[in-house]
């Protein structure tokens, strides 16, 4: 296609919304007319099943649940009044604790005001958090936050080591739906075992957002923690960024929640158009499709072009791969559907990966996301007339380019600047082209059966650990391993237990390996208290 002929197809299909002063630009993905023709009758079954889902449908048949996160930031269109009032009680309930946290009418016992906030999660539980913390975060917050998101004993170490002096005005957030994922567990256990080592009381530092009823729920209930806020059953871990989860520890932080979710009802009310060519998500959904043949074949690299933005790549990550990572369609057909999607942000990675983007295998789509304002104030000149920031949005068109020369497909987003209503609308954005797209496909964007077997998978090996130290404790003499697996009644398990075995003995827990190391079967195993 010849220039002019590029500018009449960026023309014909910019997207733009006033409100938010946000573009879409899909122009540089090569679909045609008779391809987005050929998708109506799916795009009018899609648009369907999200009206459906909008009204409260249960959505997700395995677990038979109702997928709610988008009343989250229009309570109106709530299915009940109950689910209307348990949303607008928890966001009252979040500001106006927030608020005593600001006004330390809420502190630690023994130190004037609260000053950092610990928030333990993962997953769905962490990475909104920690994008938005990354995007909005003011200079000064009223509480500096901090994440532990993984049971890393090193990493868990470098947080608490950062938080040390700190730790008498440190409130704690521990964030899990379920209550009982491990590793939120397990970082809430050390984080209070450094509190107790201080001589602090865990619990008049502790706060958690559960489903109530759940584990943590009721081990925060019966310590006596300061206080518990909800995650509802129809909000799935990776869409919580505007429930509790994401919306208690912006608040901490000082971010404008009400904006966030404003920024978000707004996308809503463009994406609910049952017309893809002016919804934005649609056409999200419509290029997904596109150039992964509806099978994801092609990867999704999103390179935000915006230090602050970072985090948006990982936690698209999650969004969409845990959402459309199916091994099985709605009708129990195998069809192993899925987009992968790394980044992390550009110009940066114009200096890592791009070179394999523009010249090697051309198994990706690119999504550049744009910020218009380059800072608040002026900028410096790097050269006569240049920019610091004329030069990243130089390069980001240069790269879009040049991808393109090669066949190369890419998305554009452009947003005015980095708000909390920006950042709100990129959430909804996403959130609905993935439920539309899941709809396209015909999968349940909402379950996650495969993260279940792997944690399932962990126990068993656990569950082993504990044989096998059983066994070694009440031997005298050292064994084989072989001798020892077959009585701890493993001897499927042979490769398992000499890990568990070489993990335990490097981290001096009484494990002893002799013998050659490498020579796995030869060794022999003893314990020493
Ligand atoms: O909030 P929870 O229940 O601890 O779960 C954390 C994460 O684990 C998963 O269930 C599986 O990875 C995610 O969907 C979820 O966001």
């Amino acid at each position: 296609m010849d220039a002019s002929a590029l500018w009449q197809r960026y023309q014909d299909w910019l997207y733009y919304h006033e409100g938010l002063g946000l573009y879409l630009d899909v122009s540089r993905v090569r679909f045609d007319d008779s391809f987005c023709t050929s998708m109506k009758p799916k795009f009018d079954k899609a648009f369907k099943d999200m009206e459906a889902l909008e009204g409260g449908a249960i959505m997700n048949p395995d677990e038979n649940r109702m997928v709610g996160h988008y009343w989250l930031r229009d309570p109106e269109i709530a299915p009940t009044p109950e689910i209307k009032q348990e949303i607008v009680s928890t966001l009252e309930k979040i500001e106006a604790f927030a608020k005593k946290v600001h006004t330390s009418q809420v502190k630690p016992p023994g130190a004037p005001k609260f000053t950092d906030l610990l928030s333990i999660g993962i997953g769905g539980s962490a990475l909104g958090p920690q994008f938005v913390a990354q995007a909005l975060t003011p200079d000064s917050p009223p509480l500096k936050i901090h994440f532990i998101d993984n049971t890393d004993p090193d990493g868990i170490d470098r947080v608490l080591g950062e938080l040390k002096d700190r730790l008498s005005s440190t409130l704690t957030l521990v964030i899990s739906k379920s209550g009982g994922t491990p590793e939120p567990s397990n970082g809430m256990k050390e984080a209070k075992h450094a509190y107790e080592t201080q001589g602090l009381d865990f619990s008049k530092h502790a706060i958690a957002t559960t489903g109530v009823g759940s584990k943590l729920d009721q081990l925060a209930k019966s310590e006596g923690w300061i206080d518990t806020f909800p995650m509802a059953d129809w909000v799935g871990g990776r869409t919580s960024e505007l429930s509790a989860v994401g919306l208690l520890p912006a608040a901490l932080q000082g971010i404008d929640v009400r904006a966030m979710l404003e920024g978000a009802k707004v996308m809503d009310g463009a994406t609910r158009k049952p017309d893809w060519k002016t919804n934005p998500s649609a056409l999200l959904a419509l290029s997904w499709y596109y150039v992964g043949n509806g099978k994801g074949e092609k990867d999704m690299v999103v390179l935000p072009y915006k230090d602050s933005l970072q985090v948006f790549s990982r936690y698209l990550q999650q969004l969409v791969m845990e959402s459309l990572g199916k091994e099985k369609d709605l009708d129990g057909n195998v069809v192993n559907q899925g987009i992968a999607v790394y980044g992390n942000k550009g110009s940066t990675d114009q200096h890592a990966y791009v070179q394999q983007l523009r010249d090697g295998v051309p198994n990706f789509f690119a999504t550049f996301i744009e910020v218009l304002q380059d800072r608040l104030g002026p900028s410096p000149e790097v050269e006569p007339n240049v920019t610091a920031g004329d030069y990243l949005s130089g390069f980001l068109q240069g790269t879009r380019q040049a991808l393109y020369e090669n066949q190369r497909d890419s998305i554009t987003i452009t947003i005015p600047e980095v708000t909390p209503r920006h950042v709100g609308a990129l959430i909804a954005l996403y959130e609905r082209a993935v439920s539309l797209y899941g709809f396209l496909v015909n999968i349940n964007a909402y379950h996650q059966p495969g993260v279940e077997a792997g944690k399932k998978a962990a126990a068993t090996v656990l569950n082993l650990q504990q044989d096998l130290l059983k066994v070694l404790k009440a031997e005298r003499t050292a064994l084989s391993l072989e001798a020892l697996v077959n009585k701890a009644g493993a001897s499927e398990n042979v490769e398992q237990a000499y890990k568990i075995l070489r993990h335990l003995a490097a981290n001096d827990r009484g494990v002893v390996l002799q013998g050659n190391l490498a020579q796995p079967a030869s060794l022999t195993i003893s314990y020493r208290a």
